[in-house]
């Protein structure tokens, strides 16, 4: 699913009005009636308050307003010297149509101490429109609501944040459920926006689907019609030589159980073949854990220091999980990204040792997966003073040293060095236990010896590994499941990818 910014969801709507056809005010009434069918199921018996601004998004609110007339609400106006947009006006008047719906006005930061905050309280003050931090007598009223402890349900956006770059530290309204127009919003997939949106739920409004399909988007969520198209069934007439063979070097002492989770998810992604370089101490644990994986062991005792097998044997290689940062295994790695010229995926102290030597950025082969969560690719690339700019800075580096750069978070960013972004749908946060990293890493490294391209690689990795933790959340809760769960979900997470 595409994600459009702001200009685009303008555009989209100015799309549908004249070539639907459909006049701005019945387009308006539509969204209204949406989010009146949502009120309704979830909140059919209390009473409303709703907040409105002058813009579109106040018309909203008004439309909302008179089609609820029959419950127990009251209207409030933000009533700054602004004249209303003509959708707004034409809401007002059918709205004072009704007698008996109490209009207030709040013209004055007097007037919001009178304001009764009572039952549901609909935020319709400001919505895809907003272009500066609120202030004033408009950033007071949202405070007060705030701090009034009432359910909070936003139209379109929580009044005060912007749909497609940073509200970092301005003042915005904190909803408890968020009800948008038919697609995603970037703002929706910020962590730093998370306590602001609430639940968001999106209402299909019927904008026109010759926009959607002609218009081309940098940023896209993951979605069932990609992975269908990502995902290839395996070949019946192969054998353990075509679904390739992966090497993992990971695990250190008192880590080795990273390297084990990673070539267990390894394996069960389909690879034909998994070999494991570990540190000597490994060599018992690895093959009693995993008697399908074959391990190559380092002359040190504790950390993987040398390798002497021919690295071209292999079609992927994974590094990082549990590695240590020594300077030993900094050498190692110098050495492998020297030999190998196939994509690698680089996770955790991969990461954490190109940090310590940033020259060994320039050996990684094009077309390689870095893995990174925030801090390390703080430590990778340096800090950003929010999570939009982040976004950007992934996307920039995947640009400038031709790498995939996957940002793991609650919606995984996947940076591709064309400049197409996609976020992450699936994955919930019982996947937050350590381990869940190592995982992912192993998934993706089958992936890439199973003969995926490096971004298909990624996408389908990255959606499998999250689907395989929901999957697992479910059976045994958020709280409950750890990593090894998300490998023991892999097999119905594949089987629900293949039935789609
Ligand atoms: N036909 C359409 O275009 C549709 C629009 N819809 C609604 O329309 C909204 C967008 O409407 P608008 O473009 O009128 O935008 P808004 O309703 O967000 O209001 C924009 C107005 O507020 C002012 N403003 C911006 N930032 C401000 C700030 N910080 N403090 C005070 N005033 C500020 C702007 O100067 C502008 O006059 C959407 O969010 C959605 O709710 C929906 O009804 C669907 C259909
Ligand atoms: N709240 C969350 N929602 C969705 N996915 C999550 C959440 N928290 C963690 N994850 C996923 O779990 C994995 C954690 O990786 P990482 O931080 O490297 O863990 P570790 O180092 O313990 O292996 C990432 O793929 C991340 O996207
Ligand atoms: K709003």
């Amino acid at each position: 699913m595409k994600i459009f910014n702001a200009a685009q969801i303008r555009e989209w709507d100015q799309y549908t009005i004249s070539h639907d056809p459909i006049s701005s005010i019945d387009l308006m009434e539509k969204a209204a009636k949406a989010c009146v069918r949502w009120i309704n199921q979830y909140f059919p018996e209390e009473s409303l308050t709703i907040f409105c601004g002058k813009g579109n998004n106040g018309g909203d609110g008004l439309a909302i307003a008179r089609l609820l007339s029959k419950r127990d609400i009251t209207v409030y106006i933000l009533d700054t010297t602004q004249k209303g947009t003509d959708d707004f006006q034409e809401n007002l008047s059918r709205l004072e149509k009704l007698p008996h719906v109490e209009i207030r006005f709040i013209q004055t930061e007097e007037n919001i101490s009178e304001v009764n905050f009572d039952g549901v309280l609909i935020d319709a003050l400001l919505g895809s429109g907003l272009n500066r931090p609120l202030q004033g007598i408009t950033a007071r009223l949202v405070e007060r609501i705030n701090q009034s402890g009432n359910m909070v349900v936003s139209i379109d956006l929580p009044s005060g944040m912007f749909a497609d770059q940073s509200s970092l530290n301005n003042p915005q309204i904190k909803a408890d459920h968020t009800l948008s127009f038919q697609s995603y919003k970037r703002a929706f997939l910020a962590a730093e926006n998370s306590l602001h949106c609430g639940e968001v739920h999106i209402l299909e409004i019927g904008l026109h689907p010759e926009f959607y399909n002609n218009t081309p988007s940098r940023d896209e969520q993951t979605d069932e019609d990609i992975i269908y198209t990502v995902y290839k069934p395996r070949n019946s007439f192969g054998h353990k030589g075509t679904f390739g063979h992966a090497l993992l070097i990971a695990g250190s002492y008192g880590k080795i159980g990273a390297a084990v989770l990673s070539a267990e998810a390894c394996l069960r992604s389909g690879v034909g073949l998994v070999t494991c370089h570990l540190p000597s101490c490994g060599y018992t644990i690895m093959q009693t854990s995993l008697p399908e994986v074959m391990v190559s062991t380092d002359v040190d005792k504790a950390i993987s220091t040398t390798i002497e097998t021919d690295l071209s044997m292999y079609k992927a290689l994974g590094i990082g999980p549990g590695l240590g940062t020594a300077s030993e295994t900094r050498a190692l790695l110098r050495e492998v990204l020297t030999q190998y010229d196939r994509s690698v995926v680089m996770d955790a102290d991969a990461l954490n040792c190109v940090a310590k030597e940033p020259e060994l950025l320039a050996l990684i082969p094009a077309g390689s997966i870095l893995t990174p969560h925030p801090k390390e690719f703080q430590r990778l690339f340096g800090d950003t003073s929010n999570e939009f700019d982040r976004i950007d800075l992934a996307s920039q580096k995947a640009k400038e040293l031709d790498l995939i750069i996957v940002l793991k978070g609650h919606h995984t960013l996947i940076a591709l060095p064309d400049g197409r972004r996609f976020f992450n749908s699936t994955g919930n946060a019982g996947m937050a236990t350590g381990g869940s990293g190592d995982v992912l890493t192993g998934i993706l490294t089958g992936l890439l010896a199973q003969g995926y391209p490096g971004d298909d690689a990624a996408i389908l990795g990255v959606y499998l590994h999250g689907l395989a933790g929901d999957l697992a959340a479910e059976k045994l809760s958020m709280e409950a499941m750890i990593a090894g769960d998300i490998i023991r979900f892999l097999g119905q997470a594949y089987k629900s990818i293949a039935e789609m």
